[in-house]
C-alpha cells in the first residue's frame, strides 16, 4: 500500500498539479462540458487509466459538470498514486 504523505510533501506536489485543488485529503477538480454527452465520454476515458493503475477516482456527474475527488482509501489519504492519477486524468482533458 502507498504510503500518505506529508503536508510539506502534498503542498509539494499539488504545485505540479495546478488545475487540482487539495482539500483535506482529496484531491478535486470541478471540470465543466458543453453538455451531458461529452461530460459522460469524458468519464469513460477514465475506466482505462483507473483500471490499469487499480486506483480509482471518486465521480460525481451533475449534467455537464463533473467532480473528481482523488483520495487513496485505504491508506487513509493522499498518496502518490493519487498525484500521478491526477496528472493523468488532466492530460485527456
Ligand atoms: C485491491 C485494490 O487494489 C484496492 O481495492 C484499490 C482499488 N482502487 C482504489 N482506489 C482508490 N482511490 N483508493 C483505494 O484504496 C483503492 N483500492
Amino acid at each position: 500500500m502507498a504510503e500518505v504523505l506529508q503536508e510539506t510533501q502534498v503542498k509539494e506536489m499539488a504545485s505540479e498539479v495546478p488545475d487540482w485543488k487539495v482539500e483535506g485529503k482529496e484531491l478535486k477538480q470541478v471540470m465543466k462540458f458543453k453538455d451531458f454527452v461529452t461530460a459522460m465520454d469524458f468519464v469513460n476515458k477514465l475506466i482505462e487509466p483507473a483500471e490499469a493503475a487499480g486506483h480509482h477516482p471518486d465521480i460525481a456527474i451533475s449534467y455537464n459538470t463533473v467532480t473528481i475527488s482523488l483520495t487513496s482509501h485505504d491508506a487513509g489519504g493522499l498518496t502518490e498514486k493519487d498525484f500521478a492519477m491526477a496528472k493523468q486524468i488532466s492530460s485527456l482533458k
